[in-house]
């Protein structure tokens, strides 16, 4: 459950409104009801036609048949991450260091995770925002697509894209709104204008 919803619920609203891709990310319940929970947004996701990450567990997402898994600095070493997904699975990697970024995009990311861009509420341990000059910075050394999560909202996803990033990943903006489609809409309308 998520704010009083299913897990299910909220992806297909935000995939209502515009969302491209699903992370599976639930660090509070066991392996067994991740797995229950992926197989159905699995289902989900390829009905509409998105992304599906899962966050932190590379077994979860081969079992599910997940597109990809995303590791942070302190989850499945990226090399080993991208042993075990094998080529063709989406790898994403958290940076919030020019030196992070670096490493991982030599460990084969095909996205990085860059924050928290800004203060955030959706992850207690996230520490101190990096700002958007990281963003601009790997942007302009590297061509791997840039994720940029960490406060973002419809207000400020615009000044995310103009400093570089390709997309953005959101929980709380969509997650905590009243109407989730609306939430995602808003977001989806500020990075395409
Ligand atoms: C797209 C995206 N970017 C960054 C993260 C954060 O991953 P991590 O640093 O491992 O932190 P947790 O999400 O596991 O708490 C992410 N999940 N997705
Ligand atoms: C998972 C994660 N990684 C860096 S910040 C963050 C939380 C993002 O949540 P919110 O969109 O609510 O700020
Ligand atoms: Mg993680």
């Amino acid at each position: 459950m998520v704010a009083g919803r299913s897990v299910l619920e909220v992806a297909s609203d935000a995939i209502d409104g515009g969302a491209t891709a699903i992370q599976l990310r639930d660090k509070n319940v066991s392996t067994r009801t991740l797995v229950e929970e992926g197989r159905a947004l699995r289902e989900l996701t390829r009905k509409r036609g998105v992304l599906l990450i899962v966050n932190d567990h590379i077994d979860v997402a081969l079992a599910i048949e997940a597109d990809g898994a995303h590791v942070g600095q302190d989850d499945m070493p990226a090399e080993l991450a991208r042993k075990l997904l094998g080529p063709n699975r989406i790898l994403g990697i958290s940076a919030g260091s020019l030196d992070e970024a670096v490493a991982a995009i030599m460990a084969g990311a095909d996205y990085l995770g860059v924050g928290p861009i800004y203060a955030t509420r959706g992850k207690a341990d996230a520490g101190e925002p990096v700002g958007l000059s990281l963003i601009s910075e790997i942007a302009r050394r590297y061509t791997t697509p840039l994720v940029a999560i960490g406060g973002i909202t419809a207000e400020n996803a615009g000044e995310v894209i103009q400093a570089g990033a390709t997309g953005i990943a959101v929980i709380t903006a969509v997650v905590n709104a009243e109407d989730v489609s609306l939430a995602a809409h808003q977001l989806a309308r500020a990075i395409t204008v």
